[in-house]
């Protein structure tokens, strides 16, 4: 039988670090991605499709910047829609071309934070390009940037990231995945926007993690699978060390046991782990493995997989 299935696309799956970002590359790397991603859905699941956008939104960002004495600056979370409907295009016609009797939409999705999350006075999330230290020392100092290390891999900018509450357009992705559709949504976490007294919505300059708004989505849509998708075939403990150990299938109790003796890294494999034990809580199975092998990690033959029973 089919499962309901949330896909969460890592960074990699679009922009790998090393790379400028033309087009061509980064359909290229989409091309690739959707081919697992059909695989998938030919193997009769109903798929969304969740993805990130950090180094596109901080382009998108910047590109404005840039050009603003010509062509008004627009805000950050204009510049994530613009970033889901990038993507989504892309991923829309990939999909497509390779499913061509399946309808497939990408949903502009915005993902409701709290106003006053703490995470909104300390900015953690890297978009856009990597810089060197020196480099990274002078955008803070001409610009007012915040700047970080990112995972080892150089220095980004940083912008606030808040926890998904909820996303606002669930009902409209239940009513589409339930008619066969594929959706791709909730992109780069979902346009971040807050509620006020008078219930009316409005954009934050902010980025919600992708992983994160992902958990949300497999928890409100009532998802038989949370699938994270990342650039390696299986999460490890003591990773990168000579005792490096791979894991396949883990109990709740053994991958937060891992999880508080620090295995796995704040900012890449920390917060997959952290949504994956989150949605085995519900009584399910999440899983972390590599873009090739998803279609043989939900069939429980690749991967490392959470099991919530
Ligand atoms: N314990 C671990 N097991 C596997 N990978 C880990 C671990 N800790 C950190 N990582 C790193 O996490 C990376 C994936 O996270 P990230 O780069 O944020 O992915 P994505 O951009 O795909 O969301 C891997 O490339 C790996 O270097
Ligand atoms: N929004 C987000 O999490 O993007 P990345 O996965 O590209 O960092």
């Amino acid at each position: 039988m089919g499962k309901k299935v949330v896909l969460a696309l890592g960074g990699n799956a679009i922009l790998q670090p090393g790379q400028v970002g033309n087009y061509d590359v980064q359909k290229g790397n989409v091309e690739t991605s959707a081919k697992s991603i059909a695989k998938v859905v030919n193997e009769g699941h109903n798929v969304v499709v969740v993805h990130g956008n950090g180094p596109q939104v901080g382009q998108i960002l910047r590109q404005n910047e840039l050009s603003k004495e010509e062509v008004p600056e627009q805000p950050l979370p204009v510049c994530s829609a613009e970033s889901q409907g990038f993507i989504g295009y892309m991923m829309q016609e990939s999909l497509k071309n390779m499913l061509p009797t399946k309808q497939v939409v990408t949903l502009l999705t915005m993902t409701e934070v709290d106003k006053n999350d703490e995470a909104f006075n300390h900015p953690t999330k890297p978009i856009g390009s990597f810089y060197s230290k020196e480099e990274s020392i002078e955008l803070e100092k001409s610009k007012g940037w915040v700047m970080g290390e990112d995972a080892g891999r150089g220095y980004r900018r940083l912008v606030p990231s808040p926890e998904p509450k909820s996303i606002v357009e669930v009902d409209t992705i239940k009513t589409l995945i339930d008619n066969g559709t594929l959706v791709v949504s909730t992109g780069g976490g979902g346009i971040p926007v807050v509620r006020d007294k008078d219930n009316q919505l409005s954009g934050v300059a902010a980025v919600i993690d992708k992983d994160s708004s992902a958990l949300k989505l497999s928890e409100e849509l009532d998802a038989d699978v949370l699938m994270i998708l990342t650039d390696v075939p299986n999460v490890y403990i003591n990773y990168g060390k000579p005792n490096q150990e791979k894991l396949t299938m883990l109990s709740i109790e053994k991958a937060q046991q891992y999880f508080d003796e620090g295995h796995f890294s704040d900012g890449s494999m920390g917060p997959k782990m952290q949504a994956c034990i989150e949605f085995a809580k519900l009584g399910k199975t999440a899983i972390i493995c590599s873009l090739e092998d998803a279609a043989q990690a939900l069939a429980g033959n690749a991967g490392t997989q959470v099991i919530g029973k």
